[in-house]
């Protein structure tokens, strides 16, 4: 099994020493005594566009969660920001889109108050200290913030300066049109641009999807990518797993192929003409219809 890229370079093959986004050595995890991913080494630099493929089940979304420290490896250390995965508490650095992006279904949120969401981080709970007790108890009673009060209680405590960033953030990604509309009245592609747009409010520097076009029209799935392009040129490390290839080999420059193992790690014009999508897809795979 042999892959493209050695662990300690980037996916163009030259040293960097630059602190990693992400880095992996010798990580090994099962759920049971079956191991799901094994002997994973790599790393990801800033500014990288990476996208993670692989059959069904082939551990793509586990390696995610042990990249980010949700996951605990049975062998092997991860890192995030060149700490380890599982202290890494700095959470506004990473954006997180996840696949069929979603909002509580109770509640009526507007796509503003998504992007809003993403400032909560930077308003910490200094500002909140010693001022108004209503705040305090609304935030304490519920720390996720899942009720109107509780929202209602941090949004009043943003700054002129969190709203600009809200705002910037919601024209970046073309949805200012649409601030004001329930989360829940979006089209897919609409929804996953909110959820993004959250991420930028949070001023993260990298962005993690999972299988973020999965259910989102053919248009809106290119102006997807044309916007994850432009925030890439812009400096943000993208990570994301996707199930199209089309869109992976088009879009992202580096491409790691997983099978339990890696089998592939380089750029994405050399995994086209490698044999690596045979070998972990096996041969229904096509680089025009995606796996599946
Ligand atoms: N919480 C869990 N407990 C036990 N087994 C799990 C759990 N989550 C995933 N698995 C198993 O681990 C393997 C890898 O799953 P994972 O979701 O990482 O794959 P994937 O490549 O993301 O799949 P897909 O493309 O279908 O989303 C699968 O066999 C799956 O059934």
């Amino acid at each position: 099994m042999s892959t493209q890229t050695p662990a300690s370079t980037t996916s163009s093959g030259t040293a960097s020493s630059t602190e990693s986004v992400i880095e992996l050595s010798g990580i090994d995890f099962g759920y049971t005594s079956t191991p799901v991913v094994e002997d994973i080494s790599l790393r990801i630099d800033p500014g990288e566009y990476v996208a993670v493929v692989g059959p069904n089940g082939s551990g793509k979304s586990t390696l995610m969660k042990l990249m980010l420290g949700l996951l605990r490896p049975d062998e092997g250390d991860a890192r995030l920001f060149g700490e380890p995965s599982r202290q890494f508490d700095d959470g506004e650095r990473i954006g997180y889109v996840a696949q069929h992006a979603s909002a509580s279904k109770e509640m009526p949120i507007t796509v503003r108050e998504v992007v809003k969401m993403g400032r909560f981080p930077h308003v910490g709970f200094d500002r909140l200290i010693d001022d108004d007790q209503t705040v305090i108890d609304a935030v304490r009673e519920d720390p996720l913030c899942t009720s109107r009060g509780a929202l209602d209680a941090v949004f009043g405590r943003l700054s002129s300066e969190d709203w600009d960033i809200v705002d910037r953030a919601l024209d970046t990604v073309g949805m200012t049109a649409f601030a004001n509309r329930r989360v829940t009245q979006l089209s897919g592609g609409q929804r996953q641009r909110a959820f993004i747009a959250r991420a930028l409010a949070s001023e993260a520097d990298l962005l993690v999807l999972d299988e973020p076009t999965v259910g989102v029209d053919i248009e809106s799935v290119e102006a997807f990518y044309d916007l994850l392009d432009a925030l890439n040129r812009d400096g943000i490390t993208v990570l994301l797993i996707e199930h199209d290839l089309g869109a992976v080999t088009e879009h992202a420059e580096r491409v790691i192929c997983l099978n339990r193992e890696i089998y592939f790690d380089g750029s994405a014009s050399e995994f086209v003409e490698s044999d690596a999508l045979a070998r972990a897809f096996g041969t229904t795979a096509n680089l025009l219809g995606g796996s599946r």
